[in-house]
């Protein structure tokens, strides 16, 4: 069981009392801090130049008002964010979340996991995070594109290509994109393709970033497979959410040979162990932004847990791909009863520090967030490559180097695990080798 460092009670104290409230912060500053424990006794010079206290300050943080019409010519408002939590190793890099439940803890907690998920990428990128607590939905394209207007409107002066550069999370993705790039654009009368990712494919995204973090999760999982001899040949698998992370994991464990038998939204999960048809599922997720009961009710042999989650369904491997604290200690002692091998978190902090402890203890493989869903952010510095060089790369080339990082990834996290006495942890693997990645840059840069 981790245990926090006697020397960091003061750091974590701090942390608690400067950001009142904001409980997901908390927790993810408490899980990094509980692996940093052999890091701060073999590195005093960390500790000397307080490198973890300065890691856990954000170095910058925007709360704007968004206000917008809506169809019916009515004012609407909400509050936007971005909070640019490290740029030591590259600009700041993170998505952008719409959802009612945004505040400032939500978004501090993503852009504290950002620093070291970017980290582990080996690729120049800093952490940030941002978004609004806007709901879109239920609201028409004309809405949501009023509301990315003025949400880009205050945003634009605090992103660049060598600032700050947003992508898509929860509730963005490529449309939410487009009209916030058009904006950009149309503000600044700059082409600066390098200022946002996941766009478009004929206006300077990527192939493969749509697909990337589902894939890179699932990529991460088989390497975890492969180390202990095994594939996901015949496996049962169940995935919460249907978003773009979900969809394009199922996608993936169904093209490795895997059977994918359950996924869930916000209302309820569907089980269909015949394996989910991923192109029905896909047009009523993003044909008609529909719900997966309305899955249920199209497909023979599959059934509709109302208000339920996927954790009750038996498997073998367990992907989060919705949101965090997802998966509590019930739904972990229903995983371990129902044989589950491995859980690899796609969604960010999915899993909470109860579930994790008791998976762990089980023997349950279990890969956090910012090591398994890194595929995503890796995909998108790759995007920013691309637009530098004024470059696009094939589909093919771009998954292997996806494939290849996340590979990468995981023998570091390993490793890692091994050099400072956790072996085969994947927590302490990825949180330390994140944060000494940019601890030593953060040491290097001097007192900024
Ligand atoms: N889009 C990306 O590239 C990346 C996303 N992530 C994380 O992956 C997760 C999913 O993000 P996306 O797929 O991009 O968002 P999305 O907006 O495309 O999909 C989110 C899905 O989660 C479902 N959901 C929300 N709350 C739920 C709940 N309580 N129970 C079950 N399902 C629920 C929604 O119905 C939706 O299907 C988030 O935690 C996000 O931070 C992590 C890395 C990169
Ligand atoms: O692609 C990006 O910049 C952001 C991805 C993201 O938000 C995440 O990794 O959680």
């Amino acid at each position: 069981m981790p245990v926090l460092d006697e020397s960091l009670v003061p750091i974590l104290d701090e942390v608690v009392a400067r950001n009142p409230g904001e409980r997901e912060f908390h927790q993810a500053a408490r899980e990094v801090l509980e692996s940093l424990g052999p890091v701060v006794r073999k590195h005093p010079e960390y500790a000397d130049a307080e490198v973890i206290r300065r890691l856990c300050e954000p170095e910058r943080q925007i709360i704007f008002r968004v206000p917008w019409q809506d169809d019916a010519g009515r004012v609407q408002l909400n509050r936007g964010f971005r909070v640019e939590f490290n740029s030591a190793l590259g600009p700041y890099k993170g998505g952008l979340r719409f959802h009612p439940s945004v505040y400032l803890g939500i978004v501090k907690f993503l852009g504290f996991e950002q620093i070291f998920k970017n980290a582990l990428t080996g690729l120049p990128i800093g952490g940030a995070k941002g978004g609004a607590d806007f709901d879109p939905k239920g609201r028409s394209d004309a809405e949501v594109m009023r509301f990315c207007q003025s949400f880009m409107t205050e945003l634009y002066r605090h992103i660049g290509e060598y600032t700050d550069v947003p992508a898509g999370d929860i509730g963005v993705g490529g449309r939410e994109i487009g009209y916030l790039f058009g904006q950009y654009k149309r503000i600044t009368n700059r082409y600066e393709s390098g200022v946002l990712t996941g766009k478009g494919l004929t206006w300077g995204g990527s192939q493969v970033r749509p697909e990337a973090t589902g894939y890179g999760t699932v990529f991460f999982a088989d390497e975890i497979l492969r180390t202990a001899g095994d594939s996901f040949d015949g496996k049962r698998v169940v995935i919460s959410g249907s978003g773009n992370v979900a969809l394009h994991a199922i996608e993936k464990i169904h093209q490795l040979g895997g059977r994918v038998i359950a996924c869930s939204d916000s209302d309820g999960a569907v089980v269909d162990e015949a394996g989910l048809d991923l192109e029905l599922l896909k047009e009523i997720k993003n044909g008609h932004r529909g719900r997966v009961s309305d899955y249920a009710a199209a497909r023979d042999g599959a059934r509709h847990l109302a208000g339920g989650t996927v954790w009750s369904v038996p498997c073998d491997i367990a992907l989060p791909c919705a949101t965090q604290n997802e998966l509590d200690e019930d739904d972990a002692k229903a995983l371990i009863r129902n044989g589950c091998r491995i859980v690899a978190e796609g969604a960010n902090m999915p899993t909470t520090p109860a579930a994790i402890r008791l998976l762990v203890d089980a023997g349950v493989r279990f890969a956090p967030g910012k090591a398994a869903n890194a595929g995503g952010v890796a995909t998108s510095a790759l995007e920013m490559q691309q637009n530098a060089s004024r470059d696009s790369w094939s589909f093919d080339y771009t998954e292997q180097r996806l494939g290849e990082i996340m590979r990468s990834i995981h023998d570091r996290c390993l490793e890692t695990a091994d050099e400072y006495g956790t072996p085969g942890d994947y927590v302490a693997g990825a949180n330390i080798a994140g944060f000494t990645q940019v601890a030593d840059a953060v040491l290097a840069l001097g007192v900024i």
